[in-house]
């Protein structure tokens, strides 16, 4: 036997939950659906209701402004989810199962309420019609009721599915974007992103500054330590990058071990503070853990439009790239800004 028939209960409600309808907002196709059920069947009332553990929640009513979730007991379409059959009760008042459920005492005479089943025969939720007139549905209507409950799961299966494909294509354009070993943006990212930042500094007029950060001897370390310390090496970096960046600023993987900081918004100064500490913490930053050597320091080149006559991604670029020479000339372990490697 195995688990899923072990719990008959723990497998509907694992179905209701892969289907994500659940206390979602309220959508057309659904209140359509439910208007059709009351005139098929002739009844003021109509509802497309989803049932978890504890509650029927109403994702589609018909002939009532609003429905507020009822507790199970209290509600006629526990009877169709304990079974996965559909229920007709003529006279609620008659019958000893429904004679004292509140709806019936608040004057509901009429039930027919049809599973809707999921594709493996998970009974999530029902379609269901009332009225405070007794009588029933006849074997066409009953028949047409069921008819609409697979258009319901359909609809359902549908949402389902481009949920799914949402999530994939967010999912494809992240890889499409990121570089895997530091978690950055990948080159082709970066470089639209700054083209992006640099277009809208000039549209208003706003400073923006751009770092450059290359690992020092890193060369050493790939052969001292092998290139896969190197590769948990630059990961380490990526994510202190990420941990140190505001969340208006990016960076991105630029060349092998050299990554690229955009800072929006922000003068020479405040990017040199940016990069002043990032350098600080990489030379503490222990890496040891991984079995790679303890530390490995990085130089860094600022450069920002304040100081330029525009803001263009290659100007930024050189300015930066100027200044991170500098530094690495400086004896790197270092931040040069791109006014002293113009000096
Ligand atoms: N492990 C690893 N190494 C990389 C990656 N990309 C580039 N590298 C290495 O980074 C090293 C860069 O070496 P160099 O350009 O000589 O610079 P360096 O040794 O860091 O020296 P300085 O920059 O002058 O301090 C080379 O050995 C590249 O193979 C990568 O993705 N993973």
């Amino acid at each position: 036997m195995n688990r899923q028939n072990a719990d008959p209960e723990a497998a509907r409600l694992a179905a209701l939950h892969r289907c994500g309808i659940f206390q979602t907002p309220a959508e057309q196709d659904f209140d359509f659906l439910t208007r059709l059920a009351a005139e098929i069947c002739q009844v003021p009332y109509a509802f497309v209701t989803f049932v978890d553990q504890d509650y029927v929640w109403a994702k589609a009513w018909h002939g009532v402004e609003k429905i507020a979730p009822a507790a199970r007991c209290d509600d006629y379409c526990d009877f169709v989810i304990r079974s996965g059959q559909p229920l007709v009760v003529h006279d609620l008042c008659s019958d000893p199962r429904t004679a004292s459920m509140p709806p019936t005492l608040d004057g509901f005479r009429r039930y027919a309420g049809v599973p809707l089943l999921t594709a493996d025969q998970q009974a999530i939720g029902t379609l269901c019609v009332l009225d405070k007139r007794a009588g029933s549905p006849n074997d066409h209507q009953l028949e047409l009721l069921q008819s609409l409950a697979r258009q319901v799961m359909a609809l359902v299966e549908l949402r389902q599915h481009k949920r799914e494909l949402e999530a994939n294509v967010h999912l494809l354009e992240r890889l499409a974007t990121t570089d895997e070993l530091t978690g950055l943006m990948n080159r082709r990212r970066l470089m639209e992103r700054l083209s992006e930042e640099c277009a809208r500094a000039r549209r208003f007029k706003e400073p923006m500054a751009l770092v450059l950060l290359d690992l020092d001897h890193f060369k050493q370390v790939n052969d001292q330590w092998g290139h896969a310390t190197g590769d948990i090496v630059l990961a380490n970096t990526g994510r202190l990058i990420r941990e140190t960046l505001r969340e208006t600023d990016s960076a991105g993987r630029y060349g092998g071990e050299e990554l690229c900081l955009l800072l929006p918004h922000t003068e020479l100064d405040g990017a040199a503070t940016v990069a002043d500490t990032l350098c600080g913490r990489l030379a503490t930053r222990s890496h040891r853990t991984a079995g790679a050597p303890e530390y490995v320091t990085a130089s860094l080149g600022v450069a920002a439009s304040s100081h330029l006559e525009q803001c263009h991604p290659a100007t930024l670029l050189a300015q930066a790239d100027a200044a991170l020479y500098r530094a690495k000339d400086n004896g790197r372990n270092c931040v040069v800004v791109a006014q002293e490697a113009l000096a």
